[in-house]
């Protein structure tokens, strides 16, 4: 069905559903999460993946996350293969992933969004997760490019660029990293020079950018009072086509082949009043505050993932044969299974926790980063031990357990490394 065609059926339906469903949703996060009905839990679900567990969510959730698996199923599992050739996926996936609602769930309906609290952005990051399709950057768009636009823009900003990302017709990114300066983020060489005229001269690189080759806005965090360290890093917002910025190759990556991830080069780029986002020298805090998400969003997509993949291998070891009986008849086998299910439950109840936390607004930085820890360590692992149950079929790129384990390498290192978490966890504990 042309786009157009099904933005008129979609997206009126999935946006008003949004909008009835979200004073609901509210006054149920201001309840206590045990008043909810009784909801089947991921560790006694019959598959961890299924439809109506955790306390956390409620029927609305639900009928969400039906509509949002669908989507990943009819217009990104097909076409797989084929952006994973092309290196990025296409525009149309972003357009009718904006006209079924799953772009801006938690961005205001003023702005195009559906209004909807952090729980329905969950429901999108997951099933994307479950569906294995890493190709479209939709997490960094809506969860992490959207609300800094929406918290910290003007009126004129929120109305330009909101609106048609809620819709998939502009695609975001943001670009902190560059070459020599990634965990360092201080480090940045990247700087925008004030002119006498109020202008902005904007020159550096950046690396690593998911969404780099099809956005079209990019925040870009550049040094504006270099002398002032972190406390001199601002916000800008820098569009395609902009006289002096350019994209450099889409990188060649170990895994999430579909998803565009590119060099940026800033040479003389011209920016007004109307570019900056913030306050000027604000960006730092503005990055501080906002890294929560990112990080509890990486850490319950990883969770996600570890739910997928055990679920593949399950499967996997009762059809499987060796020895005249199945893999799963092997008490070495079930025992690994045995842990793994523990661990993912465990992990998966205390990300819960952290979903309905941050749904409340009270996510601070040294939990979401807990988050991120445990949730990525544990996807890589669930991952390796899975491939290792999958034996030599585990090792070719068709089955969809390796995917995983090249796709879900990169979550221990971006968003801030695994490393750097500790750092922060434990900066927390001795303060
Ligand atoms: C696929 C992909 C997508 C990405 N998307 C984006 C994006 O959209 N936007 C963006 O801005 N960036 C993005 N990044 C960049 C990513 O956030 C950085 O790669 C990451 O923060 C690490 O920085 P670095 O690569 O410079 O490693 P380095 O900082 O050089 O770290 C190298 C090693 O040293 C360790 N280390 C560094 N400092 C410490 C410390 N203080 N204590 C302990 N260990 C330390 C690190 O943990 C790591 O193991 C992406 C990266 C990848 C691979």
């Amino acid at each position: 069905m042309p786009v157009t065609h099904l933005s008129m059926l979609a997206r009126p339906t999935t946006r008003h559903f949004a909008r009835s469903v979200v004073k609901r949703s509210y006054s149920l996060i201001q309840e206590d999460a045990n008043s909810s009905p009784f909801r089947t839990e991921p560790h006694s679900a019959k598959e961890m993946t299924d439809f109506g567990t955790r306390r956390i969510f409620n029927e609305e959730h639900d009928m969400f996350r039906e509509t949002v698996r669908k989507f990943f199923d009819d217009h990104c599992k097909p076409y797989t293969a084929k952006w994973e050739k092309q290196g990025q996926v296409s525009r149309e996936c972003w357009q009718q992933a904006g006209a079924a609602g799953l772009l801006g769930a938690a961005t205001s309906v003023e702005y195009g969004g559906a209004g909807c609290d952090a729980k329905f952005s969950a429901v999108v990051w997951e099933e994307q997760a479950y569906s294995l399709c890493t190709g479209p950057g939709f997490f960094l768009h809506s969860d992490i490019v959207m609300p800094y636009i929406e918290h910290y823009g003007t009126e004129a900003q929120k109305q330009k660029f909101l609106p048609a990302m809620a819709a998939g017709e502009k695609i975001g990114a943001i670009a902190m990293t560059e070459p020599n300066a990634g965990s360092d983020l201080a480090g940045m060489k990247s700087h925008a020079v004030k002119e006498a005229d109020g202008t902005y001269t904007l020159n550096g690189s950046k690396v690593f950018i998911t969404n780099g080759a099809m956005a079209d806005v990019t925040i870009v965090c550049a040094k504006t009072a270099p002398e002032k360290g972190p406390h001199g890093i601002s916000l800008f917002l820098v569009e395609t086509g902009m006289p002096g910025f350019s994209r450099g190759k889409n990188l060649d990556k170990m895994g999430m082949k579909a998803q565009d991830t590119s060099e940026l080069f800033f040479d003389n780029v011209k920016l007004t009043e109307d570019n900056v986002l913030g306050k000027e020298n604000h960006g730092f805090y503005y990055l501080m505050d906002e890294l929560p998400q990112e990080r509890l969003l990486i850490a319950d997509m990883g969770v996600s993932q570890a739910e997928k993949v055990f679920e593949i291998t399950r499967a996997y070891i009762k059809e499987r044969k060796a020895f005249g009986k199945p893999l799963a008849a092997l008490q070495t086998i079930r025992h690994t299974m045995a842990q793994l299910k523990t661990e993912i439950c465990v992990a998966r109840a205390f990300l819960d926790n952290c979903i309905e936390l941050h749904a409340r607004g009270k996510l601070d930085t040294a939990t979401a980063s807990m988050a991120k820890v445990i949730g990525t360590d544990l996807q890589h692992r669930v991952a390796d031990e899975c491939v290792q149950l999958h034996g030599g079929w585990g090792y070719m790129t068709e089955y969809p357990v390796c995917k995983a384990f090249l796709d879900g390498r990169v979550q221990k290192i971006y968003g801030g490394t695994n490393e750097v978490m500790k750092e922060v966890i434990s900066r927390d504990i001795v303060r």
